[in-house]
């Protein structure tokens, strides 16, 4: 299929709210990677989300030219093309962007997809985040509508967060507080400030206790009633049903109850990063234990071009990797539910 157009990305985000699931939203940092991830959605028969981060951007682009927009761009590029060989529906994201970012990466792309549209193309993402955890929520609001706006006229959605996800990227390293928990009253002033669709599409990464990474058990405290709570707050002010399209952050290592009870209050994309980078990893360490002497040049020998190839141990990477994500639309639901 080509990559979701904005009408098919807005029919999978109200489909899954309505039917109660929800999509993987899969970081990816290579043209392997996309390709693991295009394989793992279609061999569950799940729609679903990739999503470049701004460190894979960069990345993307080559480890010395280092410009987002630039490996953003290609990524993208080359998604559009490879994603018409698999039979599911595959929408672009692009994640965590600070306000520091905001100009060398969500803004130019914006304008990208709003030149697209204007010539009559559809957007080169479908979504894109603005992570506001580390300025005052006001600030943060006043952005996001901005932001929204620019968003709207290029049929993207716009992904914020209110609260903040530990680990690495708000800063949150090691200790878990109160800040990891959105509070009712941030979304009631999340929908002052950008109503409920009517102003453009928007998701919600509402925080309840969330941590990017993998942690030891006990380490990380999720609470998904914070969820309901906010959801069935806003409902009594505003009359809809689970007003809000949320966002789970910090998917990895999370226990299949703290997932379905999740998605049973409106969460519709649940990021995955370090879980589906160790299953790419491990058939490598795998690869390269067992086939030691082939992939060196052990003792003056000249080693197996077999198994030193890229595409050897390549291939058990993505296979390692699309199984973890079929796994995951399982967990989420969305296993089976393609659109079409
Ligand atoms: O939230 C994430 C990306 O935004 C992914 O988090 P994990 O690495 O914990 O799965
Ligand atoms: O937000 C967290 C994701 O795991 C992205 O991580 P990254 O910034 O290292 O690419
Ligand atoms: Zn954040
Ligand atoms: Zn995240």
């Amino acid at each position: 299929m080509p990559i979701a157009t904005p009408e098919v990305y807005a029919e999978m985000l109200d489909r899954a709210k309505r039917e109660g699931f929800a999509y993987p939203a899969i970081n990816v940092t290579s043209s392997q990677t996309l390709n693991a991830a295009l394989r793992g959605f279609a061999e569950a028969e799940s729609d679903g989300i990739v999503q470049v981060s701004t460190g894979g951007a960069e990345y993307l682009s080559g480890s010395t030219v280092k410009d987002m927009v630039t490996g953003a761009t290609a990524l993208a590029e080359y998604a559009h093309v490879v994603a018409d060989k698999y039979p599911v529906n595959i929408a672009l994201h692009t994640d965590h962007c600070p306000k520091n970012k905001l100009d060398g990466f969500v803004r130019p792309l914006l304008k990208i997809s709003q030149e697209r549209v204007a010539a009559g193309q559809n957007p080169l993402f479908q979504s894109h985040m603005w992570d506001g955890s580390a300025v005052p929520l006001e600030e943060n609001l006043s952005i996001a509508t901005e932001l929204l706006e620019e968003a709207r006229k290029a049929n993207i959605v716009l992904e914020l967060e209110i609260g903040v996800v530990g680990g690495e990227e708000d800063g949150v390293v090691g200790e878990i507080n109160e800040k990891l928990y959105s509070t009712v009253e941030d979304a009631m002033a999340t929908v002052e400030a950008l109503a409920l669709g009517e102003r453009g599409r928007y998701i919600l990464a509402a925080t309840f206790g969330n941590v990017h990474g993998v942690y030891k058990p006990g380490h990380v405290k999720l609470r998904p009633e914070v969820l309901k709570d906010i959801q069935d707050a806003v409902a009594a002010k505003h009359g809809q049903e689970k007003p809000f399209y949320l966002v789970f952050h910090g998917g990895s290592g999370s226990t299949l109850e703290e997932i379905r009870e999740a998605v049973s209050y409106g969460v519709v994309k649940m990021n995955i990063d370090t879980d589906t980078q160790y299953a790419f990893t491990r058939p490598v360490a795998d690869h390269m234990f067992k086939n030691y002497d082939g992939v060196l040049k052990v003792d003056g020998d000249v080693g197996n071009k077999k198994s030193y190839d890229p595409r050897s141990w390549g291939k058990a990477a993505e296979q390692g990797m699309a199984e973890r994500i079929s796994h995951a639309c399982e967990n989420l639901l969305s296993a089976g539910k393609k659109l079409r």
